[in-house]
């Protein structure tokens, strides 16, 4: 009797879902970007009469914040929080509070209410409980956040030498409800501590984004979203998130 061969069938796994919008330039993504995030916060304002949104800080989000500053919604009951925070004063140049108000709080935004992580004590860790707490109370649910992404995979201010073991990323999962909202964070990437909303945090927001620019950017996270043995923390991102996010790319 004649043996059968077997056949080895090998699996590629899917890459975790993700929906693409794809521009030509830096310019035309701000643009839609600004267009469907106000477009969302009005949908909000119009379900529940106030609307909350976290928002990524680092370099790109400039053009963005210009553009959504400019639209014409209820922006005096907006609450605006920053994604993630470097612990250095709001004037300092690595601010993330300092990025929002020079190119968010202008024009017709200049009205929106601030929820700080900042606050002039020597580290994130002595502020943890009072930004805890009014994130908590009065920033939370989200109604929209957008995310960013750096060159290590980091997103929010979740960096690789954080071990995919930590908390912060092993909360992929579990329910947004129970879970602390900031968390302090040092890494050896960054030169100051920071404090950073963590993903159960980002996860209450129904419209989730993701703006990246350029290649090498978009090379690691497909990389990311391909490889499920990746410990990148933008991994953790996507996988967590219970609606597929939506990616904002140019080159
Ligand atoms: O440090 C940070 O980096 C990321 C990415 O920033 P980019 O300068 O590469 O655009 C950002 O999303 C995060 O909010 C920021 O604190």
């Amino acid at each position: 009797m004649k043996m059968q061969a077997e056949r080895l069938t090998v699996i590629e796994p899917l890459p975790l879902p993700l929906h693409e919008k794809l521009f030509d330039d830096g310019e035309q993504l701000a643009l839609a970007l600004a267009r469907q995030v106000a477009a969302d916060l009005r949908a909000a304002l119009a379900r529940h009469g106030e609307a909350s949104i976290a928002l990524s800080g680092g370099n790109t989000p400039k053009r963005f914040f210009q553009l959504l500053s400019q639209q014409t919604l209820d922006w005096a009951r907006v609450t605006v929080l920053p994604i993630d925070e470097r612990w250095v004063p709001a004037e300092h140049p690595r601010s993330n509070e300092r990025l929002l108000r020079e190119h968010l709080f202008q024009n017709n935004a200049a009205v929106a209410r601030f929820l700080p992580l900042y606050r002039p004590v020597d580290t994130p860790e002595m502020a943890l409980m009072p930004v805890l707490t009014k994130i908590a109370n009065e920033g939370l649910p989200l109604d929209v956040a957008v995310l960013g992404m750096g060159e290590d995979g980091h997103t929010a201010s979740l960096f690789p030498d954080l071990g995919h073991d930590n908390p912060a990323l092993r909360e992929i999962g579990l329910q947004p409800r129970g879970r602390a909202p900031v968390m302090s964070v040092r890494t050896a990437a960054m030169p100051e501590p920071r404090m950073t909303l963590t993903l159960s945090a980002i996860f209450t927001a129904p419209a989730l984004y993701l703006h990246i620019e350029g290649e090498s950017k978009r090379a690691v996270l497909d990389a990311a979203r391909s490889d499920p043995r990746s410990t990148l923390p933008i991994r953790a991102a996507l996988a967590g998130a219970s609606n597929a996010p939506t990616l904002y790319w140019s080159p």
